[in-house]
């Protein structure tokens, strides 16, 4: 022990504690995980070790046989799963077995409910990790020393789970990190070795490390009359997984059940993944991916800051995790693993920022998910459709960041429709063309607040009434998308509430030429409005997208929609204040009244009480709602 051995209590950080309740709870009938997570920490630290002694061989300390062992005390109840990794130092233990180091994970804990059986579904969202120990123990030592320390720099990590760990310097000869379970009454059965060693094979047969137990020596075996059948053996540690990385095998040697714990893995997830892809390229680029859709989407999927990417292996040497490079934003969910004999060993992520092999690579990568994904749609919808749930909006960003795919990705998107009278989005844009009425040449579509505000929106009257489907979009990164999509399959995307209506060929032409009358009748009129409404509009125009309504507000052709000046401005952007165009529907009673009406009070308030409740089914407010109000109360008394 060093002289001054220090000792401090330190508290865990309050989402710490919240973790660790929920997962008490939420993982007891899986509690096998935590072995798994110890193990893959033990495997990622001898992961780093190689990868830093690759610039500074001494960190070996004359052992560079790295390994993992599991050492069962019977006596004490323990089970340690001790490395000979990078270890950690007396900040670094602190720093990551004493808080989460994810951003968002206050919020996401604020959303628990308290009801146990809602909240442990969301475990789900969130890596299980080291924490995962105090499920089978109720007290768990960890004793580390930095790799290229001297032995006195050890240090003693101590907590019962209760919300406070100890920190205590200690001597640690050996190089590396070992996690003591203080196993509880109800768990001795992890001092079993049989089934340890069942649990390992499982979980740890295609880590790239060895996993090793102690195997009892046996005495001399001697026959009946005491001539010596087999010699004496020694006692020794036993590895007990295959330790072959799993990617570098043969895609028909591997099972499902192998790939969902590789999964498992390196994603820290305890559900198995929705689908993957494995592939090895030789040739040109020399490569093996091995790449994961996970069946649920993490807590912070929507921080588009948040670590992700691929474990990066050069030549199976383990390099980084989170290698962002090689997976688009857009690609965030996907888990992996990118092996390549194209990068140098000493490559870093200042290297990869610039680098040829780099964007290359990254295409591939894209390019093999976008086709898993398509697989997927192709041949099993349901889960496709599981898929879009958790991840839409994420692909949804897709045609604007890679624009070479845009066509690919747009394949994969899926909306809802005014067909459906539901918010389900199950609809492709493949399956909106082949129901295309004969004459329609375009995709419409509309982009709201709400799913309500887009399924009545005036705007889709006419189209109901000649049953012609529009898409639906309310989601926030709907309008983004749109702004980057011009077309599908040589077929323009049209908004509803933008620009002049033109059905073309879907309209008849006793229909076009009772429109063009009814333009002529109604010219004066048009006029009227215009001068009591003044700068208020940009233009006031008869409209034939409305049955029922009538009035209602469309953007010019070139302007921005309602939803992107929304969008712009919640993001902080200054937007100037954008003139509508007023569109009145000849149809409708109150725009014959309005023609009757003399130039006059009463016509201006008309005129802008049409104005007016058309700005609200399409903005969602109003900037005087007061006047608004007594407006209508003012015209209902007369
Ligand atoms: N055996 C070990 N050797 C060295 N460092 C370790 C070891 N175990 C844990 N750590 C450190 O503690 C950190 C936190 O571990 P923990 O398992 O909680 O989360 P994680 O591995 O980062 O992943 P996730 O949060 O996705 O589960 C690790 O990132 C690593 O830096």
């Amino acid at each position: 022990m060093s002289d001054a051995v220090q000792t401090e209590t330190h508290g865990f950080q309050t989402e710490v504690k919240q973790l660790l309740n929920l997962m008490a709870h939420s993982l007891y009938s899986n509690k096998e995980v935590f072995l798994r997570e110890l193990v893959s920490n033990a495997a990622d630290a001898a992961d780093k070790l190689r990868f830093k002694a690759l610039s500074q061989g001494d960190l070996y300390e004359n052992d560079g046989d790295l390994r993992v062992r599991l050492i069962l005390d019977q006596d004490k109840k323990t089970l340690t799963i001790s490395d000979n990794g990078i270890g950690m130092s007396r900040e670094e233990i602190i720093d990551h077995l004493g808080t989460i180091a994810k951003s968002g994970t206050k919020a996401f804990f604020g959303q628990l409910s308290g009801d146990q059986a809602k909240d442990s579904q969301l475990i789900g969202q969130f890596g299980v990790g080291f924490y995962s120990a105090f499920i089978v123990a109720d007290k768990v030592t960890v004793l580390s020393r930095a790799a290229g320390q001297p032995a006195d720099q050890g240090v003693q990590w101590e907590s019962d789970g209760d919300g406070s760990f100890t920190v205590t310097d200690i001597n640690k000869p050996s190089r590396g990190t070992d996690v003591i379970l203080h196993l509880r009454d109800s768990e001795q059965e992890f001092l079993d070795d049989w089934r340890l060693r069942s649990i390992i094979g499982k979980y740890s047969d295609h880590i790239s490390v060895a996993v090793e137990m102690w195997k009892d020596g046996e005495p001399e075996q001697t026959d009946e009359e005491g001539k010596v059948t087999a010699a004496a053996t020694e006692g020794e540690w036993e590895q007990v997984n295959k330790a072959t990385a799993l990617w570098t095998r043969s895609k028909n040697d591997i099972s499902d059940e192998e790939y969902q714990e590789f999964y498992k893995h390196i994603s820290h997830d305890w559900q198995d993944a929705l689908d993957w892809s494995h592939n090895k390229v030789e040739g040109n680029q020399e490569y093996t991916s091995l790449l994961y859709v996970p069946a649920k989407a993490p807590f912070d999927l929507y921080n588009r800051e948040q670590s992700h990417g691929l474990k990066l292996y050069v030549q199976r040497v383990f390099i980084m995790d989170d290698a962002e490079q090689f997976m688009p934003t857009y690609l965030r969910f996907v888990k992996g693993v990118l092996d390549t004999n194209d990068l140098p060993l000493n490559v870093s992520r200042e290297i990869l920022q610039d680098n040829k092999v780099t964007a290359q690579l990254r295409k591939a990568c894209s390019k093999r998910v976008l086709s898993l994904l398509e697989k997927m749609a192709k041949n099993e919808p349901e889960k496709y459709q599981g898929f879009w749930t958790e991840f839409g909006n994420v692909l949804k960003e897709g045609p604007a960041e890679d624009y070479s795919n845009r066509e690919q990705i747009a394949g994969l998107l899926r909306f809802a429709s005014s067909n459906n009278d539901s918010d389900a989005q199950t609809v492709s844009l493949a399956d909106y063309i082949e129901r295309m009425p004969e004459g329609q040449d375009k995709i419409y579509y509309i982009t709201a607040d709400s799913f309500a505000a887009a399924n009545h929106s005036p705007h889709l009257e006419i189209f109901r009434k000649k049953g012609i489907e529009v898409l639906l979009m309310w989601e926030r990164v709907d309008e983004w998308l749109m702004s980057h999509l011009n077309e599908f399959d040589g077929k323009q995307f049209v908004s509803v509430t933008k620009g002049e209506l033109d059905l073309g060929e879907l309209d008849d032409e006793e229909t076009k030429k009772a429109q063009e009358e009814a333009k002529e009748a109604l010219a004066p009129l048009l006029e009227r409005v215009k001068t009591a409404l003044g700068d208020e509009v940009k233009e006031v125009r008869l409209t034939h997208r409305l049955t029922s309504t009538p009035s209602c507000v469309v953007a010019g052709e070139h302007d921005m929609s309602t939803q992107m000046i929304k969008l712009m401005r919640s993001a902080g952007q200054e937007v100037p204040e954008q003139k509508y165009i007023l569109e009145l529907n000849p149809e409708h009673t109150l725009v014959k009244k309005l023609e009757t009406l003399e130039a006059g009070e009463q016509f201006n308030e008309w005129s802008q009480l049409l104005l007016e409740q058309a700005q609200l089914a399409e903005q969602g407010g109003l900037k005087d709602p007061a006047a608004f109000v007594a407006r209508v109360n003012r015209l209902l008394l007369d």
